[in-house]
């Protein structure tokens, strides 16, 4: 991450591990948020975010800062979410979102969870992502004060997507040479998915009873 150009400080959420991430990011000099145990995507990059205003605060970095958020099972494949940095930099998006590529391994959902964010985000915006879940993105600061606070869990990245084109802002999404960790095909999986279902199905309902309401 650290080579990456343009970048400034990397910020480690360690969410309740047990292993030695922690320890191992601070040995690197990455700025390191601990939460003492499990707090879910979304509270993670809350975290996050929260550790970034306070570098802004103490003039680490500047007031305009974009932020790249990357998952943590990418491996030595992180370095392609270096592509989503030109866009927002350049003013061309204000959120871009990475696309992968076919992944390594099989993997064992129907696409239920996939479809029901696709089709959740196109019936409140218009727009048909690719892939509505991917969770490589940048953010302008724009992008930020539209996304935050974070629908929860899961549902992070539909709430995202929805609030930030609410917000008259624009996404692009950007093919990135990526691998991660694929979800499989064992009862772990599947109540990973029943969980990732659940948050999406409800950032959705929330957004959709917030139009309702205003539309009223
Ligand atoms: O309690 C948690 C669980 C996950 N993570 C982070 O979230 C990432 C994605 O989680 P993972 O278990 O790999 O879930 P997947 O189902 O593989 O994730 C897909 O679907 C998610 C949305 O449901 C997106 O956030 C991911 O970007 C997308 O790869 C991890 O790498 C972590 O960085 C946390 O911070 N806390
Ligand atoms: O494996 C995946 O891509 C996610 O866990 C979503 O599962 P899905 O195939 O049910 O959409």
């Amino acid at each position: 991450m650290r080579t990456i150009p343009g970048v400034r400080a990397v910020v480690v959420v360690d969410d309740g591990s047990t292993d030695g991430t922690a320890t191992i990011a601070a040995r690197e000099g990455a700025e390191v948020v601990r939460h003492p145990r499990n707090h879910g995507k979304a509270d993670a990059m809350m975290s996050g975010l929260g550790r970034v205003s306070g570098l802004r605060r103490v003039g680490r970095l500047d007031e305009g800062t974009s932020v790249l958020f990357v998952d943590a099972d990418l491996e030595a494949s992180a370095q392609a979410v270096g592509a989503l940095v030109g866009p927002v930099a350049r003013g061309e998006a204000d959120l871009t979102i990475a696309t992968l590529p076919q992944q390594q391994g099989s993997a064992g959902g129907h696409g239920l969870v996939v479809g029901l964010a696709r089709r959740g985000i196109e019936e409140l915006t218009g727009w048909s992502p690719q892939q509505p879940l991917s969770g490589m993105r940048c953010l302008s600061p724009a992008a930020i004060q539209a996304a935050t606070p974070f629908a929860r869990g899961w549902g992070v990245e539909v709430g995202m997507t929805v609030d930030v084109l609410d917000a008259g802002l624009t996404i692009l999404e950007v093919p990135c040479d990526l691998q991660h960790r694929v979800t499989g095909t064992d009862w772990r999986s599947q109540v990973h998915r029943a969980a990732q279902y659940r948050d999406v199905a409800l950032a959705l309902g929330v957004r959709r009873l917030r139009r309702r309401l205003g539309h009223d």
